[in-house]
């Protein structure tokens, strides 16, 4: 056990850089982490934020539970007078998904985003001070991806002043909402609006469901969960749910009227704001995905990481630093270098493009203020994009964490099992990953067709201005060390882009329409949008290598990791660099050359690397993943646990197992 305990801290001793400081970085500000390391020892101190049972209990178990802790968030939030930045951090680490997350991640901001002011002053500190609770219901049994095909009606009633609201076939029932199931009193609802006989499309409502004060549904409503979802734990706790109205009246005023309104006489009146911004609530929501990607891939590379350090398997015997003999650390293996480190580099690269997003979002809704929506296309395609190229990454490299970790990988007390059951519908809520990535292309094509017209391209698409050098560069790399130039990287990723995009654009016009062309060709455009995401997420990790970075070494790790994050996309991407000409088949060869030697620069700084993502024991819920890297006899502990090891014999031997064995003894007696 000792020895066991002695591997990390040999381990933290090798570190070539201050983890106090890349603590910082990786929170944002000294203030982040200030603010979160208190949360977070606050929520691991407390026995009422135990989750450690929940892959043994039940649905019901499990759901009733979530609904205690979040009604003591609520408490300690209030108890301790809480800011809103602090009660995200409480609620963050609780880590337990249940109708909060809904309430404050897409009621509040639905509402925030396509209310008037009027609107909002009623609304707001209703929901704010949780004297309603809120659900966002757009999904239908029948249609998510394509909103415009939403069925639920909303139909002007002049005489009363009010809208019907209605459900007027089965697919048209509200479908997945969380928190919807058992617990929210209200919905944002969005419905087709009709007025004077004709259909305006969908519109948001703020709908009543369940009575205040004996959580009945209304009449005319009906309402309930819509069943287990994948996993042991993870979604089950939360209450995603079906809804389907019978003819529901709702006074007229709860349209959601900043984007267009009904007037009493039930005309429809456009406002000077652009229609999109009814689904701001999408755009709000996608960039915290992104950094909630990077945060649930972060955690699985830690368990992984510091499992990898622990675990040895096979010689040549090395002696360890008592002079004992000792296995091969598995993290020594270069093929788990070379699945492990591209992870970490991932999640490091992530978190950066998670703070760029969150700038970009931030900036646009200051534009929106002042009336000026010019930069809300990119930003829908930045949080499409990015939501969807960070939620496939981070699922599949936790699923490749789990594998990382051998057989004690699958282990519920692994934690991982639960993390990917948890983080893989982030591929599909917020908007299927390739629905979005063709959101994407879209924007590209319509960038590209734009060039012609003169029109000069901003933003993450300024590199495109530049398409006549990007076409036919050629990549100036002639030795290994050539890779680590970032102008070269950065010129061979945007090359790839733009190759990727005009070929898409010039084959879309051998078609007889657009959308015939955009249908035969949609698996190149997602091609193209990908390589269009990753060229954001390259260069914001090098933008952010040029901020001013202090501490010991900490700017020549975040180096390395960007290194890898790069390298490794060209090896992975390997197609597509070489058929655009963007890179020859003697530079790729340097190309992995440089990522193995990367990965040997970084070794002896993995754990610490890992270290300064600052989670605690109770967060990271895994017992590999442990801080003092104590494993076996945790594992053992934890084995002792399962309520099967309650009884030295188990239920059902005496009418399962041993009439079987009797009668088999008897059969061979005969
Ligand atoms: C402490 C806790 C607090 C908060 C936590 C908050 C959140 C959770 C965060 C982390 C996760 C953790 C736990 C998760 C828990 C629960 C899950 C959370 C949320 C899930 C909720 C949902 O899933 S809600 C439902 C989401 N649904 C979708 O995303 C549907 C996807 N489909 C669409 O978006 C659209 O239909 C479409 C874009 C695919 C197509 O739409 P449409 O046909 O109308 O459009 P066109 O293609 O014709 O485009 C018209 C033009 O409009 C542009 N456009 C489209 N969308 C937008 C937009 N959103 N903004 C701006 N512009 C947009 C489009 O590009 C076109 O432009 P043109 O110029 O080309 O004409
Ligand atoms: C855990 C979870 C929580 C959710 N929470 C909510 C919530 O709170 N509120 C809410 O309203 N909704 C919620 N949803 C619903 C979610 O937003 C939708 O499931 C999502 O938008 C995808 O839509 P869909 O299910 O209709 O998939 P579909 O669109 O039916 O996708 C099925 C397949 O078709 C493909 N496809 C669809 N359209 C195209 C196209 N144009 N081109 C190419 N391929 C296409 C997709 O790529 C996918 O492979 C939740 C979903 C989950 C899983």
């Amino acid at each position: 056990m000792e020895r066991i305990m002695d591997h990390l801290a040999h381990e933290r001793s090798k570190a070539q850089f201050s983890v106090e400081e890349m603590k910082i970085i990786w929170a944002g500000s000294l203030h982040a982490f200030q603010v979160s390391d208190r949360i977070a020892r606050l929520v691991a101190s407390d026995p009422g934020f135990r989750k450690d049972n929940r892959a043994v209990l039940s649905r019901k178990e499990l759901f009733k539970s979530a609904l205690r802790k979040a009604a003591y968030v609520w408490k300690r939030i209030n108890e301790l007078a809480l800011s809103e930045e602090e009660a995200s951090w409480l609620r963050f680490y609780v880590d337990e998904l249940a109708y909060a997350y809904i309430h404050w991640g897409m009621f509040v901001p639905a509402i925030k985003g396509s209310a008037t002011e009027e609107q909002q002053q009623k609304w707001l500190p209703l929901a704010n001070n949780m004297q309603i609770i809120g659900t966002y219901a757009q999904t239908e049994l029948g249609h998510g991806s394509n909103v415009r095909g939403l069925e639920t009606t909303a139909t002007f009633d002049q005489e009363t002043d009010e809208f019907i609201i209605h459900s007027p076939t089965l697919t048209s029932s509200k479908w997945w909402p969380g928190g919807l199931g058992k617990v929210a009193t209200h919905a944002v609802v969005y419905a087709r609006l009709i007025t004077d006989g004709q259909d305006y499309g969908v519109h948001g409502f703020l709908v009543q469901i369940r009575s205040l004060d004996d959580h009945f549904p209304l009449p005319g409503v009906t309402v309930g969960d819509i069943g287990m979802k994948f996993g042991s734990g993870a979604f089950n706790s939360i209450d995603n749910g079906f809804l389907r109205f019978n003819h529901v009246r709702i006074p007229r005023n709860q349209m959601l009227m900043k984007v267009s309104r009904v007037t009493r006489q039930g005309k429809y009146v456009e406002s000077n704001v652009p229609k999109q911004l009814l689904y701001g609530a999408m755009v709000y929501v996608r960039q915290i995905i992104v950094a909630d990607a990077s945060i649930a891939l972060s955690r699985a590379v830690c368990i992984a990481t510091r499992y990898s350090a622990v675990r040895r398997q096979f010689g040549p015997p090395h002696e360890d630093e008592n002079g004992k003999g000792v296995e091969t650390q598995v993290i020594d293996y270069k093929t788990q270098q070379s699945r492990l480190f591209p992870l970490l580099a991932s999640a490091y690269a992530f978190r950066f493009v998670g703070e760029w997003l969150k700038w970009l979002y931030t900036d646009l809704i200051q534009k929106l203020e002042a009336n000026d929506f010019s930069t809300l296309p990119e930003a829908h395609a930045c949080t499409a994009g990015l939501k969807s190229l960070t939620t496939s990454a981070a699922a599949d490299g936790i699923k490749e964490c789990w594998k990382l970790c051998g057989g004690h990988g699958y282990l519920s007390s692994s934690g991982l099992p639960e993390l990917y059951a948890a983080f893989v519908p982030a591929c599909t809520y917020e908007g299927d990953n390739i629905v979005l990535l063709l959101q994407v292309s879209r924007f590209l094509m319509k960038t590209i067709s734009q060039l012609q017209t003169g029109k000069k391209p901003i933003g993450t698409t300024a590199y495109m201005a530049h398409v006549e050098h990007l076409i036919q560069c050629r990549c100036t790399v002639q030795k290994a060390e050539d890779w680590l130039n970032p102008s070269v990287i950065l010129e061979a990723f945007e090359a790839r882009a733009i190759r990727l995009s005009v070929a898409c654009a010039e084959n879309l016009t051998k078609f007889a329409t657009p959308l015939q062309g955009f249908s035969e060709l949609s698996p190149d455009l997602v091609e193209a949008a990908v390589a269009h995401c990753q060229l954001i997420v390259v260069s914001k990790f090098i933008e952010k290598l040029q901020q001013n970075i202090e501490g010991n070494g900490v700017k020549q790790q975040l180096e390395t990791l960007c290194n890898i994050y790069c390298l490794n996309l060209i090896h992975k991407h390997l197609g597509d660099f070489l058929s655009t000409g963007s890179i020859s088949p003697k530079q790729a060869s340097l190309a992995s050359d440089q990522l193995r030697s990367r990965y040997s620069k970084l070794r002896s700084n993995v754990i610490a690397l890992v270290d300064a993502f600052n989670y605690t024991d109770h967060f990271l819920g895994s017992v590999l993943g442990r801080y003092d890297g104590n494993v076996y006899p945790k594992l053992y502990e934890e084995a002792w646990k399962d309520p099967l090891n309650d009884s030295i014999v188990p239920d059902g031997y005496h009418e399962y197992i041993q009439p079987l064995l009797k009668q088999q003894l008897q059969n061979a007696r005969l």
